[in-house]
């Protein structure tokens, strides 16, 4: 644990958040705190808002209303190298790396820990390396990132965060590129992390199977939040994506105890 590991605020607290742009009204009084440890999911149909609401906790976009703390404090009032060291990011679309290699890529997540005349050391190399083995690269591990296929290049970035050990990881669509054996993997081995994680989902059935709790997003607004099995109804797929769905409630497949929903669509929609 970190400096902030004695702190006992919630991670993340956001009261009455907005953000326009340009006179679009993206996001409209959102309320709610994430606890240290949980694993929260995002979800909510296309243009919903999502990325938009992530971009503003990994300060990428400034709110025009609002306040979002970490760990108690404004996040406008951390410098941003001491954020960085604690809140690491995997988004959906991947940025070019120029002629890096796989390891170089990865081996930025050490940089945030790093004086300006400090260098990686033997101990940050095995790090890399065991990050780079645990999603599955290690082969690839010399060869340019641009080469990677989008999930790799994923894949990649992921152990890009593993290695900043951060205190909150930020996820925007990590699965997006990846096929259904990483969709699991990857997001199993974020929740073996330990961390606080905010995660979007397109996928419902795996944010129900990994998520402690849900947000549900709708056209700029905080529709649901709560646990999986209480948000993840047939009506609130009705109500917010427009689409007819058996849910079932099943033992999680991670612990084999808590019920979570299990839904299966009727491919038919509603215009
Ligand atoms: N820079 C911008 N200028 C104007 N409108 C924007 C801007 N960025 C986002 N929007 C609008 O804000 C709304 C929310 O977009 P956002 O990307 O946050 O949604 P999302 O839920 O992440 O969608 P998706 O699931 O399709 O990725 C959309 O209507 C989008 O067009």
């Amino acid at each position: 644990m970190n400096d902030l590991g004695s702190n006992c605020s919630p991670v993340i607290e956001v009261c009455h958040l907005n953000l326009k742009i340009a006179e679009h009204h993206i996001l409209n009084n959102i309320n709610f705190t994430i606890q240290p440890g949980r694993f929260v999911g995002l979800i909510g149909p296309n243009g919903a808002g999502k990325s938009s609401l992530l971009r503003c906790l990994y300060r990428y976009a400034a709110p025009s209303a609002g306040r979002i703390t970490f760990f108690g404090k404004s996040l406008s009032d951390y410098p941003r190298q001491e954020y960085a060291k604690h809140v690491a990011v995997v988004l959906q679309e991947i940025p070019d790396q120029f002629n890096l290699t796989v390891f170089d890529v990865v081996a930025m997540g050490v940089l945030p820990h790093k004086t300006l005349f400090s260098s990686v050391n033997q101990q940050d190399k095995t790090q890399i390396i065991n990050a780079i083995d645990k999603v599955g690269l290690n082969d690839k591990s010399q060869q340019p990132f641009s080469h990677l296929s989008g999930g790799e290049k994923q894949r990649a970035l992921i152990a890009r965060a593993i290695v900043q050990q951060p205190t909150f990881l930020i996820m925007d669509e990590p699965t997006s590129h990846l096929d259904v054996k990483y969709q699991i993997q990857i997001m199993a081995l974020a929740k073996s992390l330990n961390i606080t994680v905010l995660a979007s989902f397109h996928d419902l059935n795996l944010a129900a199977a990994l998520c402690d709790e849900i947000l549900v997003l709708q056209q700029g607004s905080l529709v649901a939040q709560g646990a999986p099995i209480d948000i993840l109804t047939a009506q609130l797929l009705a109500d917010v994506y427009g689409v007819h769905a058996v849910v079932n409630s099943v033992p999680c497949p991670y612990d084999g105890i808590t019920q979570v929903p299990h839904i299966r669509y009727h491919y038919g929609y509603q215009l």
